[in-house]
This record gives structure tokens, C-alpha cells and sequence, in this order.
């Protein structure tokens, strides 16, 4: 296991009495996250759930927001945007983009858990333009040249 970065977190008003993302297990890659506000989304509704919370996060990293595969399967919300990104120089409110793909209403409710942060490094890179590419034996062949 790698050891832990520090994020800082700073609520905001509207997420007082709320829990701090957590894990929920040892070895969960993701700190789970829950909503500050209730709302109904109908089938095909799209909204940014309120967190509650601003962070912090340390040069050379990221958060990446991702669904809850529980909610996915049984009700068919995710997040629109999978993994989301949240960048190190972001100082608004974290908010999860959900949309619901089910046949039926949902309502989030205020203090459910409705994704989750996964902190990630960030490799960060320079396009160089050039006359030429090198060869491979791939080369020109993608989108399923291989096969199904
Ligand atoms: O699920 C998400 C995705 C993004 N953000 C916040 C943090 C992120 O740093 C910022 C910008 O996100 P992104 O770069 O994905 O959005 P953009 O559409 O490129 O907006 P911008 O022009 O503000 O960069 O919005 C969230 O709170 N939740």
C-alpha cells in the first residue's frame, strides 16, 4: 500500500452534520461520498449533486469521481462524466454529475453515499509536433482491426 496523501477539505455551510468521505473498507480504492441535497431525478434527468465540501489537493495529484457500481446496476444512476476530474487547482464545490439511465424516478436523498473519490497521481506530458511518427507493427489498424 502506498502511503497517504493528505487532502484538505473545507465545508461549506450547507454540508454541516455531514460525513467526510471515507472508506469504506481497508483496501477500498475509493472514499465514498455523499450527497448535500435531496433531488429527484427523472428517467434520462441529469444534475450536479452537491457535495458540501471544497478541497485541496496537493500538487501532482487528482481525484477521480466514479459511480457506485451498486446504485448503477440496481437503479441505473451514474455519473454522466465517468471518472470525473477533480484538479489540483479547483477550489469550488466538488459536485457529482449523476444522470439517471433507469425506467424509474429516483431520488437521491441528503446523506447517501452517491459515488466515490479515488486520489490518483497525475503524469503530466508535452505534445511535441513532428514531421513523422515511427512504425509499428499496429500501425494505422484500431477501432476492433483485430476483431470483435
Ligand atoms: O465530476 C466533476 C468534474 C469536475 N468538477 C470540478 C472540479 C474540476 O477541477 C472542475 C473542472 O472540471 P473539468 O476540467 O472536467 O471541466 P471543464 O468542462 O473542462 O470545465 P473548466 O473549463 O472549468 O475546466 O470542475 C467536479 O466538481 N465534479
Amino acid at each position: 500500500m502506498r502511503p497517504e496523501i493528505e487532502i484538505a477539505l473545507l465545508r461549506l455551510p450547507h454540508g454541516d452534520g455531514l460525513p467526510l468521505p471515507a472508506y469504506a473498507s481497508d483496501h477500498a480504492a475509493g472514499l465514498d461520498v455523499v450527497a448535500a441535497e435531496s433531488v429527484t431525478l427523472a428517467p434520462g434527468a441529469r444534475h450536479a449533486v452537491a457535495t458540501g465540501f471544497a478541497i485541496a489537493i496537493p500538487e501532482g495529484y487528482e481525484v477521480q469521481v466514479r459511480p457506485r457500481s451498486g446504485l448503477a446496476l440496481k437503479h441505473g444512476i451514474t455519473c454522466l462524466n465517468t471518472p470525473g476530474t477533480i484538479d489540483a487547482d479547483y477550489r469550488g464545490e466538488v459536485k457529482i454529475i449523476l444522470i439517471n439511465l433507469g425506467d424509474a424516478p429516483f431520488e437521491v436523498v441528503r446523506g447517501e453515499r452517491i459515488a466515490q473519490l479515488v486520489p490518483a497521481p497525475v503524469q503530466r506530458a508535452r505534445f511535441a509536433e513532428v514531421d513523422l511518427l515511427d512504425e509499428t507493427a499496429r500501425g494505422l489498424g484500431g477501432f476492433g482491426s483485430t476483431g470483435r
